[in-house]
């Protein structure tokens, strides 16, 4: 047994600069793990399937866009079953945690798992953490069987529960060596795969026989490499009402103004989408692309402009879009935080309502009736759709095949359409969003007419922090760039 880590990214080179970014392994640090023949084998659903277990060398590539003479870049290991894996299935003792804050879909995938562990694997003993890491070392766990989780993709939230701080990687990495776990399915956001490669390190640092895999779950969408995070469409779909409802009463009233806060801390995805699904938004706003109230170009302006032409207008704003212009005016940084250490954001929405009002007050001529309206909760906490169902059953029956074939420390992820096992580092390095000087937010402008509220120097600097961004981890966001 190697006891000495090396938690740095395994990487294998090939020819014209093919690169894998691979994902450890069990026998990276434990030598002489026995194998077995993998039971997929004798099940009458696979069997007919003609190559149904993954070649060992497949490989996705994180970019489809490539110049005729570039390096083939990074790539990362395909999902999907081995024809050997690492556990017999009376071996395995499952586990399960949800954290973070809620989103579509959650329910679903606890539901896939423990049906691919069932169904596929003959697993029988999965166990869910009650409540967020913390539940590891606070609270008794909950039998999971395909009975228990049958109908829960049909209802929101998550069956067993989520929280945010709590994380004790000691406390944490104990528990799961008393109780035999050796199996960690741990599902949530940025912060939670920050936790999971926490937790990883410590199990291999133990030198324990013990998997540690990560899926993916943001409603922000803000976790980089894969093409989207499930529940998203979910909730796109979900703020479509609410923006319905923002234009309904905005077209009823003389000079009406509707108004809808979306989620979206540091990445303005779901406004974005929402945005260009819905055609009646005048004015979307994200905490990536700064605007300006007053004067010659500001927001105030156009609000004016546009209501003079058009008699009502839309806005859509993201909980993190203009939080300095909030900080300034308070002439104070908020440093309240979540128990997960998330800087607690100030209500952009009020502050926005407060400020057309505050300006239409001084011009009587043109009297306005604003509707603010602050769905956030309501689009985390309905069930996932149906293409958010079935992207769902893909990332828990890809993660269940890779932790069956001994691969750990990783992220199941989708990457070009396709079902990958990531490496933690990958996931947790940075953040995604929205990329102004890209496509998507260029569509965005046209199809609003907002004004970009970047001054032609503030262009010039975005543009260059952008591109040597992408120099340094050769990727651009494909959900931006389509
Ligand atoms: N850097 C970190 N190291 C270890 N655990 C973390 C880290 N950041 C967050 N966590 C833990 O991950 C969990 C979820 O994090 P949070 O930021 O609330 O949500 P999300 O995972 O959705 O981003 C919390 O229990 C938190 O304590
Ligand atoms: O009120 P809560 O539960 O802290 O959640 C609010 C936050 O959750 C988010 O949806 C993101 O949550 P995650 O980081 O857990 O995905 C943000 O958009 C929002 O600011
Ligand atoms: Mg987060």
């Amino acid at each position: 047994m190697d006891n000495n880590i090396s938690c740095q990214m395994k990487v294998e080179t090939g020819d014209a600069g093919y690169v894998l970014e691979d994902v450890p392994h069990l026998t990276d640090y434990i030598s002489d793990l026995p194998t077995y023949p993998n039971p997929l084998r004798s099940n009458p659903a696979y069997s007919v399937v003609k190559q149904y277990f993954v070649d060992a060398d497949d490989t996705v590539p994180q970019k489809v866009v490539v110049h005729k003479d570039g390096p083939r870049g990074i790539h990362f290991r395909r999902a999907g079953p081995r024809q050997r894996v690492y556990f017999a299935p009376d071996e395995v003792h499952a586990a399960i945690v949800t954290c973070g804050g809620l989103c579509p879909g959650l329910n679903t995938v606890i539901r896939e798992i423990v049906c691919a562990l069932y169904h596929m694997y003959g697993v029988t003993r999965v166990l869910g953490i009650d409540g967020g890491y913390r539940g590891f070392y606070s609270k008794n766990t909950i039998t999971l069987t395909p009975k228990v989780v049958n109908d829960i993709h049909k209802r929101g939230g998550t069956i067993i529960g989520t929280s945010r701080g709590g994380h004790d990687k000691p406390k944490i990495v104990d528990s799961i060596q008393d109780r035999g776990i050796n199996q960690v399915y741990i599902i949530g956001g940025d912060g939670t795969q920050k936790g999971a490669a926490v937790i990883y390190q410590e199990v291999r640092r133990r030198g324990l026989k013990a998997v540690v895999a990560g899926i993916p779950k943001t409603i922000d969408n803000d976790i980089p490499v894969i093409d989207k995070s499930f529940g998203f469409d979910t909730a796109v779909e979900e703020a479509q009402r609410a923006i319905n409802a923002a234009h309904v009463e905005a077209e009823s009233a003389e000079n009406g103004i509707g108004l809808v806060k979306l989620m979206g801390r540091y990445s303005g995805f779901i406004a974005m989408y929402a945005t260009l699904a819905s055609r009646d938004v005048d004015l979307c706003l994200i905490p990536e692309s700064p605007f300006y109230l007053e004067g010659e170009g500001g927001l105030l302006e156009y609000v004016e402009k546009r209501l003079k032409d058009n008699g009502h207008m839309v806005i859509v704003v993201a909980e993190g879009a203009g939080q300095e212009l909030l900080a300034a005016e308070n002439l104070k940084t908020s440093t309240a935080q979540d128990a997960s250490g998330n800087k607690l954001l100030q209500d952009v929405g009020l502050w926005i309502s407060d400020k057309i009002k505050g300006h239409f007050a001084k011009i009587p001529s043109m009297p306005i009736t604003l509707k603010y309206i602050d769905p956030t909760y309501m689009i985390r906490a309905v069930p996932s759709n149906a293409s958010d169902n079935v992207y769902c059953t893909l990332l828990a029956q890809s993660c269940v095949h890779g932790v069956m074939a001994g691969y750990t420390g990783f992220t199941s992820g989708l990457v070009n359409g396709r079902q990958t096992y990531i490496p933690f580092n990958r996931i947790t390095e940075k953040q995604n969003n929205v990329v102004i000087t890209d496509r998507m937010w260029a569509r965005l402008l046209s199809s609003t007419n907002q004004p970009s509220f970047l001054r032609p120097k503030e262009v010039i600097a975005v543009q260059k922090l952008e591109r040597e961004t992408q120099l340094l981890d050769g990727d651009s966001s494909k959900t931006n760039d389509i």
